[in-house]
């Protein structure tokens, strides 16, 4: 089985945490390779991609995803799996909350990426966010641990095995 590569952008270390969690719920390191996004490039090595980004600055990517952006354009998604998940603050910054995984998500998406592990809105308590597709749902995993950290457990558990399912793992 080929393994999923699990690029993940963090500043102040909050995704870089749920990501390990992530990993682990899937397997640990003989299924997921974990890799701080740096270059595009390396995105092209896998078929199973998780995309992991926080959102900064109100409604911006994390710095290092930032960095890498407009070379994404240049990695053929076609034919690959991709999940998304973040981490971000929904009372703080309720009119973009998530905005950083819907960027991603959007742009991903349009260069021939299948999304799979989209996750349910309800119980969320933001006004607006750029990752919500198709009425009530986000685009991929929406984690806040400013304000809902003891939900991060369950709700990894809950998403791991869903995208189990979606990417055959
Ligand atoms: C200055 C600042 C701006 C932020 N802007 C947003 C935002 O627009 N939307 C959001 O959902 N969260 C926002 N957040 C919350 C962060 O996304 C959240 O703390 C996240 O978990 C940080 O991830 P990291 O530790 O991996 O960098 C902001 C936080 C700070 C301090």
């Amino acid at each position: 089985m080929a393994k999923v590569g699990l690029f993940y952008g963090s500043t102040t270390g909050k995704t870089a945490d749920a990501a390990e969690q992530v990993q682990a719920a899937l397997g640990g390191d003989s299924v997921v390779d974990l890799i701080e996004i740096e270059d595009a490039s390396a995105l092209a090595e896998y078929e199973c991609l998780i995309i992991a980004c926080p959102t900064w600055n109100i409604g911006e990517l994390q710095d290092d995803w930032a960095a890498v952006f407009d070379d994404l354009d240049d990695v053929d998604f076609s034919g690959k799996t991709v999940a998304y998940m973040g981490t971000g603050d929904q009372i703080g910054y309720a009119d973009n909350f998530m905005d950083a995984m819907g960027q991603l998500e959007e742009k991903i998406a349009s260069l021939g990426g299948k999304t799979v592990g989209y996750w349910s809105a309800d119980g969320y308590d933001h006004e607006a966010s750029m990752a919500i597709r198709d009425g009530n749902k986000f685009c991929g995993l929406a984690l806040d641990d400013d304000n809902e950290s003891d939900k991060t457990e369950s709700r990894i558990k809950t998403w791991t095995a869903q995208i189990k399912q979606e990417m055959s793992l």
